[in-house]
């Protein structure tokens, strides 16, 4: 049986600073990578054929800590022992435009706890020269459809390392969530979900807790 593994990217410098991040290329924090192992940990054991991660290093350092964590999966290494990870901008966090670097607390004195929840959770309003969740899901929607589904359909199982929105996106693209209801949707850091699949698509997704599975 193949499946579809999303995976948040582990806690980064700016997580940590709670600070707007957005297409700003911030590192992971140690806790962060100890995330990605965590993640990698309740992995094992998965038939991985294929591994997806974004242009922005928390994200593709997160699959190549997860993998090194998992175990087996040689075939998904280069001749120099490199994960083969195939990256795109379309999987990028979504852009925060004019608030990325600013700090969400400081922000949300500043204009107001509402408008700031409504840049950070609303579906269709943008934050000032950014993109709205809808905009992730026109960008993702299309790559999803275009690169993944495919090898879903072909019976592979794949790992897709990405971001906060990127992966609520995409969970409004697979159906599991509404415009309407994505806005009380998180999503935690390091954390493997796995879906189920029908004819290659997503029917209904779990949590896979890195400590349960080591234990
Ligand atoms: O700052 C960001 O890029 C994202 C994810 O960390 O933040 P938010 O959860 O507010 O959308």
């Amino acid at each position: 049986m193949n499946a579809l593994l999303l995976l948040r990217h582990g806690q980064s410098d700016w997580n940590a600073q709670n600070r707007f991040t957005g297409f700003v290329d911030v590192d992971l924090t140690e806790a962060g990578e100890a995330e990605a192992r965590k993640g990698g940990r309740a992995l094992r054991g998965m038939p991985i054929d294929r591994l997806y991660a974004s242009t922005l290093k928390r994200a593709y350092r997160t699959v190549e800590l997860a993998m090194d964590a998992c175990g087996d999966n040689e075939k998904l290494r280069d001749a120099e022992g490199h994960w083969i990870i195939t990256r795109h901008d379309d999987l990028r966090e979504r852009d925060y435009g004019d608030l990325a670097g600013l700090n969400k607390a400081e922000t949300a004195e500043r204009y107001g706890k509402e408008q700031v929840h409504i840049w950070r959770r609303s579906y269709d309003v943008a934050p000032p020269g950014g993109e709205s969740l809808a905009d992730v899901v026109a960008r993702v929607g299309p790559y999803y459809e275009r690169e993944i589904l495919p090898k879903l359909r072909a019976g592979e199982t794949v790992l897709v390392g990405a971001h906060g929105n990127t992966v609520r996106a995409l969970l409004v693209v697979l159906g599991m969530n509404t415009p309407d209801d994505i806005s009380g949707v998180e999503i935690p850091t390091g954390v493997p979900m796995l879906f189920e699949l029908k004819d290659g698509r997503p029917t209904a997704y779990r949590f896979l807790d890195g400590e349960a599975a080591a234990e």
